[in-house]
């Protein structure tokens, strides 16, 4: 054979080999003389356009020392580009094992590395592990020997047949015995170089009495001991003349075994193909050397790698926070995707590895949508706290709303927007996977914060209540109380209490009707009314502090006083005459004694009447200088006198016209005046202006002739006078005072 070019060192695997074909003719080297296995299977599977073949391939290898014309067989049965030896050097050209695909036919065929070759000399461990390979993924084995090796130990392979049927009853003992004869493994024995003389039934004879010889000197377990070679091999013979010697020969005997061998595949070998292949492989130790447990990894992994790449964009949202809208569809179409990609690379493997590796894939796919898939849990909680606190702010608005309506609305829809959410974003609810896509505890805590948020909102709406209702009692509680106050009545505090009793009910009603509303508990009632009444009773003190506070209560007091002292009681000032007991007619004193003590102290009370008293007492002097003077009346006499001097001024007025329309008009002035009831004001008013003018000049003229002696007598007479009436007043009130329960 020529040489497979392995490399310069001889270790490295070899790259796919073209020999200039198509893809379709590349050989690989799958595992190298350090028995390291090739990477590169699976992309060439592809190549080899076996990919989507399922089951439908099968795999032959063929055994035998070098340089028997392993390769040449090959070539010529299957149409395989393996190397063929050199002529002249005579040099072992396969190494490790090769792979190459059949011609127009799904098989994949193996070239193993020949036995008893001089470059490897005593090294049986390659030779036990290619035919435990050999045997654990192909459903043919071809042994190529000369025919003169027949009868040969080493050169009939029959210490390689040791150890294959060594490593099939290590790999398939127990097997066998189970499922029958249903998973042989088919020994080709081609004998080359057939010159005629031993007919091929003698060969076939010798072979298959050594092959039982192996088999009895086999140191089988016990339970295996009754099983013969048959339960596990088919055996089959076939010649082929010498190459060289017969060529023509050679070609037609060829054409004619690989006219056979589809035949055979269809008779034999496709009984136990799959079945078979399965089995061996199901059993076929150690895993890593296994072909198909192998190409399951890497489908696995192609898979998983075209699905990280569509996953990876995604998690940059999620971790910023978003919520990525359809992500659940997203996730659940990559892993879809994923699996049914595997599942169709690698189902047609052996249905343990394809399951055991399967289940693999979806462990690594769900480990990377798990996070996404929390992520977005979290993600959707923020999002619908944020919304529903929102949404609260904005039912709010205005007056007219419920609370308990709006708290209800929008944590109805906060719930309904992350269960929706959190549905869509589930990637698989079979019992498929291990990872649970569990988002019933995200709700649960959205809607303890929800809660949370509500009760917070529940507090401050109550609080702005109560203070908009006792800011409503003010004002209502206001008007009453000053009314009360004004009038002085004798149950003036009967009144002023219950107007604070009604308004107050009227409150505390108020209250309760938008409770109800807002779904407050009855702690929360109980506390907030007690609030409230606390606060009520405040407003009325304080309106009460308000109206008695010094200048408004003397204010008062004079208003009350001029009301009874300057007007009778139908409202027209008075005119004192002598008669009128002026002392008597105020009562303002009354007022001091309606004033509860907790209001007035002692002190504040006297100091009050002292203020008041100033005032009062200027209104009592200038009443009584006004009595005086109106007693200074003109004699009756005197308007003789005035009529006998004065009458040629009469009949004057009489008979001039001018004069006398001017007395008509005063005639008619003083009739309306009488009729209109103005007479008395008129007359107060002219009286009392007279007074002032009167009073004023006296004062004026008494400055001008310095009369102070006569003026200061005067004004100690009036002072006198007034604090001997104010001393007296105090007296009468602090006994009043002192016998009142107030
Ligand atoms: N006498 C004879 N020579 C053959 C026959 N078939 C091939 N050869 C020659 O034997 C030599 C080795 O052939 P290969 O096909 O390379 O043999 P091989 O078993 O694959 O060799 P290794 O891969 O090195 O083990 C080549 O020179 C072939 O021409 C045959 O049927 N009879």
């Amino acid at each position: 054979m020529a040489s497979a070019s392995i490399g310069a060192s001889g270790n490295a695997l070899a790259s796919p080999m073209t020999n200039g074909h198509s893809p379709l003719s590349e050989r690989i080297q799958i595992i190298n003389d350090q028995k390291q296995f090739t990477s590169e299977l699976t992309s060439q599977i592809e190549r080899w356009d076996l990919r989507d073949a399922g089951f439908n391939y099968n795999i032959v290898a063929v055994f035998g020392s070098q340089s028997t014309g392993k390769s040449t067989l090959l070539n010529r049965l299957f149409g395989t580009t393996f190397d063929v030896m050199d002529e002249t050097k005579r040099q072992q050209t396969t190494k490790g094992i090769w792979m190459c695909r059949g011609k127009d036919m799904n098989i994949m065929v193996m070239d193993v590395e020949g036995t008893d070759g001089r470059e490897r000399g005593e090294d049986q461990d390659f030779e036990r592990k290619s035919a435990l390979f050999s045997l654990a993924s192909s459903e043919v084995l071809i042994i190529n020997l000369w025919e003169h090796q027949v009868g040969l130990y080493q050169g009939a392979n029959m210490g390689l047949l040791k150890t294959v049927f060594e490593v099939n009853l290590g790999l398939f003992g127990g097997k066998k015995a189970q499922d029958g004869t249903n998973g042989r493994t088919l020994l080709l024995f081609v004998i080359r170089d057939h010159i005629g003389t031993t007919p091929l039934a003698n060969l076939q004879a010798t072979l298959t009495a050594d092959l039982q010889r192996i088999w009895d000197s086999l140191s089988k377990p016990d339970e295996l001991k009754d099983r013969q070679l048959t339960d596990y091999f088919d055996l089959d013979f076939t010649a082929l003349p010498h190459k060289i010697l017969a060529t023509d020969q050679f070609e037609l005997e060829t054409r004619n075994l690989r006219g056979r061998f589809p035949m055979a595949w269809r008779s034999t070998w496709r009984t136990y193909g799959n079945k078979s292949k399965a089995t061996k492989i199901s059993t076929f130790r150690p895993s890593k050397s296994s072909l198909h447990n192998s190409l399951g990894i890497k489908l696995s992994a192609v898979a998983l790698t075209e699905f990280n790449e569509q996953a990876k964009p995604q998690k940059r949202p999620i971790e910023a926070g978003k919520v990525v809208e359809g992500l659940g569809a997203m996730m659940r179409s990559w892993r879809t995707v994923a699996l049914e990609r595997y599942d169709r690379d690698a189902s047609r493997y052996h249905q343990g590895v394809y399951k055991r590796k399967r289940a693999d894939l979806i462990v690594s796919l769900d480990a990377t949508l798990s996070p996404l898939f929390l992520g977005q849990l979290k993600n959707l909680h923020k999002a619908c706290l944020g919304a529903f606190k929102k949404d609260i702010l904005e039912g709010m608005k205005g007056e007219e709303y419920n609370f308990a309506d709006v708290v209800s609305k929008a944590k109805a829809k906060c719930d309904n927007r992350f269960t929706t959410g959190a549905r869509e974003s589930v990637v698989d609810d079979s019992e498929e996977g291990k990872t649970e896509w569990n988002w019933e505890e995200e709700l649960e805590l959205l809607r303890e914060e929800v809660q949370s948020v509500a009760d917070q909102c529940r507090k401050d709406e109550t609080k702005k209540m109560v203070n908009t209702i006792e800011r409503n009692f003010k004002k209502q509680i206001s008007e009453p109380i000053e009314l009360a106050l004004n009038k002085g009545s004798p149950n003036m505090w009967d009144e002023v209490l219950k107007a604070f009793r009604q308004t107050l009910d009227k409150a505390e009603s108020t209250y309760l009707i938008k409770a109800t509303s807002f779904n407050c508990t009855e702690e929360e009632n109980t506390y907030s009314l007690a609030a409230l009444r606390r606060r009520a009773w405040q407003a009325l003190r304080s309106k009460i502090d308000e109206q008695t506070a010094d200048s408004v209560f003397v204010g008062r007091l004079r208003a009350h006083f001029e009301e009874r002292f300057r007007y009778d009681e139908q409202g027209v000032p008075r005119v004192w005459k002598p008669e009128d007991d002026i002392d008597g007619i105020p009562p303002w004193r009354t007022f001091f004694l309606r004033m509860p003590s907790p209001l007035f102290s002692e002190t504040k009370a006297l100091d009050l009447a002292a203020k008041f008293r100033k005032d009062a007492d200027l209104a009592y002097v200038e009443a009584k200088r006004s009595t005086v003077s109106s007693v200074a009346q003109i004699p009756f006499w005197m308007y003789g006198v005035l009529l006998v001097l004065g009458w040629n001024e009469f009949m004057m007025v009489l008979f001039n016209p001018i004069y006398f329309m001017f007395l008509l008009m005063a005639a008619a002035a003083a009739y309306l005046i009488i009729q209109l009831g103005l007479a008395g004001p008129l007359l107060s008013i002219t009286q009392t202006m007279g007074l002032e003018i009167k009073r004023q000049a006296t004062q004026k003229l008494r400055e001008h002739f310095s009369e102070p002696m006569l003026a200061q007598a005067q004004a100690h007479n009036a002072r006198s006078q007034s604090s001997s009436m104010i001393e007296e007043e105090d007296y009468e009130l602090r006994k009043r005072q002192e016998g009142s329960p107030m």
